[in-house]
């Protein structure tokens, strides 16, 4: 199998062609009831055919979570693997939300799970978690050097929780946030248009100017939406490093369903505003 363009190289192209959104597909419970459908297998199918339908051949991401499609065992995960590759035979990039993180020789195995072109959950990039420390992650960021794909490790993340440990001041008086970002920014240098090694950092965070979020590489946004935070919040929270944000958004959207076209509607309105936030004309 050829290698692919590396992961910053197409996630900049696909954003640039279909704006940056990045919907969510989170079969919450709450969400399948809320559709008429049954917390089992084939309501969690149901759920994420219709969102890969609506949303593939026109958003740049696609973000599954995989804890709610791993509620269902084998027959959860098999629905997973048929979600990501409909969605990227779609023209979606697929972001697994697996948010992994483990000691490095188990760490590698992680990687290969999403990672490896022949791994039936193969996706386009992979959340990961740095707090078994940032080096922990050499494999997967060497597997994804090796064959074009991407991550993005937990850096300043959403939660309010979060902070107990992400804004915690290190000996050197860096955060360790700010920490991970900097590591980032090293994985990237050099690489153009855009990095395949990004950072999760909430849009619900207010001001993070004392942060430098340039590290070359993608953002990825969470918190828009459900969580409170809006498009119109991104300038604000990333300064001229909005032009790399990935703004997500999983229940704002979601809760529009089962309707295709009012998912679409909703994706829209969500892309407009994003738009109108971030140009800077
Ligand atoms: O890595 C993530 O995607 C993530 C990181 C973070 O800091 N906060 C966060 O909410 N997420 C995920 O982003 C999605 C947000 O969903 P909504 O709040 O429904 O828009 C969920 O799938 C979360 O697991």
């Amino acid at each position: 199998m050829t290698a692919l363009e590396p992961f910053g190289a197409r996630l900049r192209r696909a954003m640039d062609e279909r704006g940056p959104l990045c919907v969510g597909i989170d079969p919450h419970a709450s969400l399948l009831a809320e559709w008429g459908l049954d917390d089992d297998v084939a309501g969690l199918e149901r759920f994420s055919r219709t969102v890969v339908e609506a949303m593939a051949d026109r958003v740049a991401v696609l973000k599954p979570q995989s804890a709610f499609f791993e509620r269902f065992g084998s027959r959860g995960v098999a629905v997973l693997e048929k979600s990501v590759e409909e969605a990227r035979a779609a023209g979606a990039l697929v972001v697994m939300d697996a948010k992994r993180g483990d000691i490095g020789s188990t760490m590698a195995a992680y990687a290969e799970a999403f990672l490896r072109p022949d791994s039936p959950l193969f996706s386009d990039a992979l959340t990961v978690s740095p707090y078994l420390g940032y080096g922990s992650l050499s494999p997967a960021i060497a597997l994804a050097r090796e064959n074009g794909t991407g991550l993005f490790v937990l850096a300043l993340t959403s939660n309010p929780e979060g902070g107990e440990v992400q804004h915690a001041i290190r000996a050197d008086g860096r955060t360790i946030g700010a920490t991970m970002l900097a590591h980032l920014t090293v994985e990237n240098s050099g690489e153009g248009p855009l990095g395949s090694f990004g950072a999760v950092v909430g849009a619900t965070l207010g001001d993070l100017s004392t942060y430098d979020l340039d590290i070359n590489g993608p953002l990825l946004a969470p918190g828009i939406g459900a969580q409170g935070a809006k498009p119109a919040d991104l300038p604000r929270v990333f300064g001229a490093a909005v032009r790399n944000v990935v703004p997500n958004v999983s229940r704002g959207v979601l809760r529009h369903g089962p309707d295709v076209v009012a998912l679409r509607d909703a994706a829209s309105r969500f892309a407009d505003e994003i738009r109108a936030a971030v140009s800077v004309d």
